[in-house]
């Protein structure tokens, strides 16, 4: 079954509804720039709607140490995604003091950009593989920019991984058919505006990646 990370959480209306669709992982963006960023007091208070559930992840852009230690004083993290310039001994700091898995998001525009996994591979325990911000835009992530899927195709990652870019309710089957990605995350595509979830596309989208490949109503 694919994995699901439904990105930029901010409110109550979309953590229930990621929960409730099965998603694997919800993540909170901690950089403020962002129009879904958090606060670690109201990621926090998401957070404690449910027990269990998906795993916190927290979203980060080059972060201080205090930054991230400000969100797991109140917020149960399971994975940090590092979404900025950080090196990998700088992801190795992280998860070594912290003691919280790591992933790293690497852009991805062609197949030179796939070289750049092999240093971070020992240090990380998953990878991201994301679009390129596109030309001007303000953001890191999140810009509803997908790259070509195939690239991934048949192709050795060495780490576990996730799809991200551009994906939508519509999209997604033919994404992880193309890129034989085991999972899948998504931002503006389950949103109605910038930064507003729609609690519907969440559920259209985590049921449409997570029919089984290859079945009748996969089209
Ligand atoms: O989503 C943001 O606002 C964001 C801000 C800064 C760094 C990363 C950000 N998002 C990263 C994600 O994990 C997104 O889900 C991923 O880039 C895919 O986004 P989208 O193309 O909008 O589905």
């Amino acid at each position: 079954m694919t994995e699901v990370k439904i990105c930029g959480v901010r409110d109550a209306a979309g953590f229930d509804a990621a929960a409730a669709a099965g998603a694997a992982m919800v993540g909170f963006v901690f950089y403020p720039p962002s129009p879904r960023a958090v606060t670690p007091e109201e990621a926090a208070v998401l957070s404690a709607r449910i027990e269990g559930g998906p795993v916190r992840v927290g979203l980060f852009v080059d972060p201080t140490d205090e930054a991230i230690e400000a969100v797991l004083a109140v917020v149960p993290l399971g994975l940090i995604q590092l979404h900025g310039a950080e090196a990998p001994a700088r992801c190795a700091a992280i998860r070594a003091r912290f003691g919280v898995p790591v992933m790293k998001a690497v852009g991805i525009g062609g197949e030179a950009d796939f070289a750049a996994l092999e240093a971070y591979a020992p240090v990380v325990d998953r990878f991201l593989l994301d679009a390129k911000p596109p030309a001007g835009a303000s953001l890191p992530g999140g810009n509803a920019a997908a790259f070509d899927w195939g690239l991934t195709a048949g192709r050795v990652i060495p780490r576990p991984w996730l799809l991200a870019g551009g994906l939508t309710p519509e999209t997604v089957a033919e994404a992880i058919r193309q890129s034989g990605a085991a999972g899948v995350d998504v931002s503006s595509g389950v949103e109605r505006a910038r930064g507003v979830k729609d609690p519907g596309r969440i559920r259209e989208f985590v049921g449409a990646a997570r029919r089984p490949r290859g079945s009748a109503s996969e089209g």
